[in-house]
């Protein structure tokens, strides 16, 4: 299925040209978003959200307070829906491990542990069998090049492999739903390159739900682009369209037009930039 890339102001109107079109969400979407609203007491923080994830990287971008956190935990089944449905492909899964996996902002790993360990841990937390656990540990920190840390313990870790190592906890399972809340926070550019490189190297055939402030790992990782305003879904496109709306002030600078490009659709749609 191929859909309109959407963009829509304060006001309800569509801003975006006419004519662009996303390749996302596929045919078979890994979570289906419907008519989603939530409530905290009378706060009402998401709005009528409706939005299909497919295979690849959907980066979900917004001013705080926007809902992000709201939208990941209700994806997640950490609070209930309010209104609406939200539908998850278990993709096959019966034998009772998870479906999806977690990387919180700040993952709490335990220091006195090995890296090897604490992912085969997460591993079993998820439900995995025991029998299993060791070589799903060793494969999923070959996969994302963190063989050499595997007998570190984790408290002698820098910020950048611990951030990588919670990667591989939260996918040991091999989920077909991969939610990452703002993985290279606090982190220096060498260390937020290579989260990004381990965000890339695991995402092709899983839904990733990625929340983060850092346009930069937006441009480089993410299949499609969803921004939350006031609650509501303001764009639902890929990175070339948000370019392709940014128009003709289009300067030839990728990094500081995509950032202006973002800067100018939030104030559009009745948010602050930040
Ligand atoms: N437990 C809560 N009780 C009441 N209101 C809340 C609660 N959690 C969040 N909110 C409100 O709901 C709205 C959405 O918050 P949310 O944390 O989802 O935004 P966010 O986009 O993740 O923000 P940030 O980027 O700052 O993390 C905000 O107005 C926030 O103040």
């Amino acid at each position: 299925m191929v859909s309109d890339c959407t963009a829509n102001s304060s006001d309800g109107k569509a801003i975006r040209s006419g004519q662009l079109k996303a390749t996302m969400p596929p045919e078979a979407p890994i979570v289906r978003v419907a008519s989603l609203r939530y409530a905290y007491r009378r706060h009402v923080a998401l709005h009528d959200i409706s939005f299909d994830l497919g295979p690849g990287v959907t980066a979900l971008l917004g001013p705080n307070g926007s809902g992000k956190t709201t939208l990941l935990k209700c994806v997640l089944g950490l609070l209930p829906t309010e209104a609406g449905t939200i539908t998850r492909d278990e993709r096959g899964r019966t034998d009772g491990v998870e479906s999806f996996g977690y990387v919180p902002q700040s993952p709490e790993l335990p220091g006195f542990s090995t890296v090897h360990d604490a992912v085969a841990y997460a591993g079993w937390l998820y439900g995995m069998s025991p029998g299993k656990l060791d070589a799903a540990a060793h494969g999923i920190l070959e996969l994302l090049g963190l063989t050499d840390l595997a007998r570190r313990r984790i408290r002698t870790l820098s910020g950048g492999q611990r951030q990588r190592v919670a990667i591989a906890a939260g996918m040991i399972h091999d989920p077909p739903l991969l939610v990452l809340d703002e993985p290279s926070a606090g982190l220096d550019p060498g260390q937020r390159l290579r989260v990004r490189e381990a965000v890339a190297r695991v995402t092709q055939a899983r839904a990733t739900l990625l929340s983060t402030h850092l346009l930069e790992d937006v441009r480089h990782v993410a299949d499609r682009i969803l921004v939350l305003v006031n609650g509501k879904v303001g764009f639902d496109g890929t990175v070339d369209d948000l370019y392709r709306v940014i128009g003709p002030s289009h300067t030839g600078d990728l990094g500081a037009d995509f950032e202006a490009g973002y800067d100018a659709l939030i104030r559009t749609l009745g948010g602050d930039s930040e």
